[in-house]
This record gives structure tokens, sequence and C-alpha cells, in this order.
């Protein structure tokens, strides 16, 4: 079983809704065994910023799945909540991305491991920071030194709900 992070976010209503579906429809796959979930964070949008402020949060997982078809799992779970691709950085209902795979490091046309952009992104090390403590690592530098390294405001990172419990039937 490998040891997977995935960052979330929503900023279409019901954004807590979207973020508890889509983990409870990680947590019945079959080779997926749900370990860990952050608490909510709402976050201003960051790159495109005249948009919804962002529910985030981070899932720490356990998988059989290889890179390729988790990405697929989670690319399905994104069309089945009604994710439209039309605008990059655009609104969406929701965003999985795979933050890290143990320690892989991996790059096709299609996914890129550990994903590329966690260190710029303060609502993604605050969550990720909260379920992996110091245990993560980018280019040899811990996710926490790369919290610390960022220049962002606080007030666009809030704590905002404990994640909502999940119900987490196999098929
Ligand atoms: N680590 C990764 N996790 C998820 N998707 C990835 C990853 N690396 C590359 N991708 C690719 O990115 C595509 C997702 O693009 P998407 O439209 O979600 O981008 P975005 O959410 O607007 O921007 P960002 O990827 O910077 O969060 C997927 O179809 C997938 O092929
Ligand atoms: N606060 C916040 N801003 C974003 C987010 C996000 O999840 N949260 N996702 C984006 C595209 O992936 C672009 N901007």
């Amino acid at each position: 079983m490998k040891s997977v992070y995935l960052g979330l976010g929503s900023n279409i209503e019901p954004k807590v809704e979207y973020l508890k579906k889509a983990v409870e429809k990680l947590a019945a796959e079959p080779e997926i065994i749900l370990e860990k979930t952050s608490s909510l964070y709402l976050t201003k949008a960051y790159g495109y910023q005249d948009q919804a402020d962002f529910i985030n949060a981070v899932v720490y997982l356990k998988t059989s799945l290889t890179p390729e078809k988790l990405l697929k799992t989670v690319l399905k779970i994104e069309s089945d909540l009604g994710r439209v691709r039309n605008q990059k950085w655009g609104p969406r209902t929701i965003d999985i991305d795979i933050l890290f795979y143990n320690k892989l490091e991996y790059q096709s046309q299609d996914l890129i491991i550990p994903h590329p952009e966690i260190k710029k992104r303060a609502f993604v090390l605050i969550p990720l920071i909260e379920v992996a403590a110091d245990k993560l690592f980018i280019e040899d530098v811990s996710i926490k030194k790369w919290l610390q390294k960022l220049d962002y405001d606080q007030d666009e990172i809030k704590f905002y709900d404990e994640f909502p419990n999940i119900n987490s039937n196999k098929k």
C-alpha cells in the first residue's frame, strides 16, 4: 500500500458538501483506505482572484492503485460531482490534486508528482502540515520550511470547521 496525500478544493456552493461527497467516494473505492482528513480551511482565491472564496482540505490515504489509475479515479470523481473544465484556475465544484505518492517523483504527459504547485500554495501547505506534521519533503526541504519561506497573508487562510464525518462504506 502506498501513502498518498490529496489536496481538495471547492468554490461553488455547497462547498463543504462537495468536499464531503468527494471524500466519501474516495473512501468507497475498494483499493483506497482513508486514513486522515485535515480540517476545512476558508481561503481567498489564488491566481485568478475575481472568484468566490474556496474551502480547502487535505486527505491522507493508503492505496494499491498506481499513480495513473489513481488520477483516473480522482478525475472520475470530479466529473461525477459536476466539475466542468472551462477556465484555467476558474471556479469549480471540486478539484482534487495528487500532492504526494510515497516518495515517488514522476512525470508523464498528464501527471506530475509531487504536484508542482504545493510549495507556492499556503492553502495546500497548511492542511498538509496538519495531517503530515513534518514528514514530507520537496526538493529536500520540509513542508514546514516551505510554508515559512512563503510570503502570504495569514488572513487569506482561516480555519473554517472540522472535516464532516464520513460514511466510508465500501461497495
Ligand atoms: N499531481 C496531479 N494531480 C492532479 N492532476 C494533475 C497532477 N499533475 C498533472 N495533473 C493534470 O492536471 C489536470 C488537471 O487540471 P485542472 O483543470 O484541475 O487544473 P487546475 O486545477 O485548474 O490547476 P492546478 O492543477 O494548478 O490545480 C488533470 O487532468 C491532470 O492530467
Ligand atoms: N484558495 C484557493 N485558490 C485556488 C485554488 C484553491 O483550491 N484554493 N485552486 C486553484 C486551481 O487549482 C486556483 N486558486
